[in-house]
């Protein structure tokens, strides 16, 4: 392997054919750098023909967002997008007719194939599933059984491919155990209907590609650069097509940092990317921060310990201490608390509150966490997921992302292949794929100004509204009659419908979970943690550990800070204090005391 260069967030590479991997810390400028490399290529390499084009991979939807703003108007021959929607558009969609079953059936309905959705374990399919694999009839627990199906993953081993749930011992329901062979069962129902899920546009991609190398080759001679951001957190069958590409003749480059790989529980490996090799490749480091202020540094380099990488800071004129705050009366305190230190160090920019998980989200924002939404499939799953698909688009409206909001709606206005729409809406309606448009922000508007009105209408009264607004653009939901869904939905108001949605990713909210946070920055951050024990991971890190990812996960937050970082925590004891003390983080209480 080559020794590895260090380089500035703005050096050029000079030789744009050679495949490369950056390991940079977190403000080290890795995105900032992959713009400026991406310009480059553009403008200077010498195999990039008229026709040919950049697959530029991200992590997230919101990361691909980001990096088309920050390249302007340099984006019409890049292909910014996810692993999984780069592979759905080149391999899966147009090749996956070819993937047939031992009977010579096509594996998936290609005339219903319609995009790649979350795994959500339906009532109907569950039930369907129970049928098909009859010995299962017997289990009565449909939370275990939806929480075993809904973790399902593609898992390679040696070469070949195992169904299971994420975590083993999800396949236990009560004294039952879910046998292995029964799984697949549950994927080809919906892909007999074309719906497959995003682990499975994974999976299909290397199916196709294994068994037919000249898409591969097609693929390469399209994209002869393929930049790869966030590469730690790859799974390892992403990892196995993309080295298929940089054989074939693509020009890889993958970008990340093993300190900051926090999706192992979706199969990811900091090993895997510390691993990652093609011939002849270069070996790149940043090792600058440009984010945080001095102690915020010192503080993550701590975390760091043990690793080849210590960041230098370039921001010496930051310099507030690291604070931390005992939570000793309620949340509300607290966070008044470190709104009254952001004010006395005069910082007034944006900042954040990061939390380990959802449900701590929710106590801050002091919503109610229920089951709504699950109890709402129980009695009807067709409307439930209109409306989940509207209120998660409201939601997207909040944070600033309006074209998500209406891809949203589009795609749960569901046809038929003759173009009838399907329930919640009456029968024999057509509606054109033009005319899911125009009828998606419509009704993006009428709901954003409803539900802007009021938050306290009950479920039954939004419906009936939108129905009548639906009619008048010429489309008419099933009319509420007596029913199990009246009389749940005259008990439910659309705010808690709304609090208990959760999006997977999110721009601007001020409460998030820390894996929602992930390349983001604020001037200030509160870290809220209700657990000492992640204290004491602060204390002494383990950032290496292929068992966990609890060090990375606060190294990832820590370092999300520009000028001034806050660590909520339980009441501490003195010999913790002292630790703490120790690594310069300040208890602010005592020095408001004295
Ligand atoms: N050469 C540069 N000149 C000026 N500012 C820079 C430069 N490189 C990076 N920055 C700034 O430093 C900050 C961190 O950069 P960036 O978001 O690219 O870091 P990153 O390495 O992707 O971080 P993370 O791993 O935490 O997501 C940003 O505010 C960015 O604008």
């Amino acid at each position: 392997m080559n020794k590895r260069i260090t380089i500035s967030s703005d050096g050029k590479i000079l030789d744009l054919n050679r495949h490369f991997k950056v390991i940079a810390g977190p403000g080290a400028g890795k995105t900032h750098w992959l713009i400026g490399h991406i310009k480059n290529v553009l403008q200077n390499a010498s195999n990039f023909t008229a026709n040919s084009r950049i697959a530029c991979i991200t992590y997230t939807a919101v990361g691909a967002e980001e990096m088309s703003k920050r390249l302007g108007a340099n984006t019409d021959r890049v292909d910014i997008s996810t692993i999984h929607s780069f592979l759905y558009i080149n391999v899966v969609k147009p090749y996956v007719h070819l993937l047939v079953d031992e009977n010579n059936e096509r594996i998936v309905n290609v005339e219903k194939l319609d995009g790649h959705f979350e795994n959500i374990a339906t009532g109907g399919k569950i039930f369907q599933w129970q049928k098909e694999v009859n010995n299962l009839q017997y289990i009565n627990n449909k939370e275990e059984i939806k929480e075993c199906l809904e973790s399902l993953d593609w898992i390679l081993e040696e070469g070949s491919f195992i169904l299971k749930p994420r975590k083993d011992y999800k396949r236990r329901v009560g004294n039952y155990s879910i046998k292995v062979e029964d799984l697949p069962v549950y994927k080809q129902l919906h892909w007999n209907e074309g719906m497959i899920h995003h682990e499975d546009v994974l999976y299909f991609s290397y199916k196709i590609l294994e068994k037919y190398p000249m898409i591969l080759e097609h693929l390469s001679a399209k994209y002869p650069f393929m930049f790869i951001d966030e590469f730690q957190d790859t799974s390892p069958i992403q990892a196995e097509i993309v080295k298929w590409l940089g054989s074939t003749g693509t020009v890889i480059g993958v970008i990340g940092d093993p300190a900051q790989s926090i999706y192992r529980f979706q199969g990811a490996s900091r090993q895997d990317f510390i691993d990652f090799y093609l011939p002849n490749q270069m070996e790149l480091e940043i090792e600058n921060n440009r984010r945080s202020g001095t102690k915020i540094v010192n503080l993550i380099n701590h975390l760091r310990t043990g690793d080849s990488l210590i960041q230098k800071c370039t921001r010496k004129n930051s310099a507030n201490e690291v604070q931390i705050i005992e939570c000793t009366g309620d949340v509300k305190q607290t966070i008044k608390h470190f709104h009254d230190l952001r004010g006395e160090l005069r910082l007034n920019k944006d900042y954040c509150i990061l939390t380990r998980n959802n449900n701590t989200v929710k106590i801050i924002n002091e919503v109610e966490v229920t089951e709504v939404w699950s109890d709402f499939s129980g009695i009807d799953e067709d409307r439930e997921r209109l409306l989940k698909a509207l209120l998660t688009a409201y939601r997207l409206v909040k944070d600033n992302r309006n074209d998500v909001a209406i891809k949203e709606i589009i795609r749960h206005l569901k046809t038929n292949r003759k173009g009838i729409l399907k329930a919640p809406f009456q029968k024999d309606q057509y509606i054109s794929e033009i005319s899911k448009r125009g009828l998606a922000v419509d009704i993006l508007e009428f709901i954003v100004t409803e539900i802007n009105q009021s938050l306290n209408l009950t479920l039954y009264n939004f419906y009936n509204s939108l129905n009548d607004f639906t009619k008048k653009k010429g489309f008419s939901l099933k009319n509420v009659i007596k029913s199990r869904f009246k009389d749940f939905s005259e008990t439910i108001l659309i705010s808690e419908l709304l609090n208990n949605i959760i999006l997977p990713e999110e721009r601007t909210s001020k409460i998030r979970t820390i894996h929602k946070a992930k390349g983001a920055e604020f001037e200030s951050v509160l870290l809220y943690l209700t657990d000492l024990s992640d204290v004491e991971k602060i204390i002494k890190p383990q950032i290496e550990s292929e068992k966990s990812d609890d060090s990375r996960i606060l190294y990832v937050a820590l370092s999300r800070a520009e000028d001034f970082l806050c660590i909520a925590c339980p009441p501490l004891g003195s010999e913790i204090k002292k630790e703490l003390d120790a690594i310069n983080i300040v208890d602010t209480l005592n020095i408001h005391i004295n």
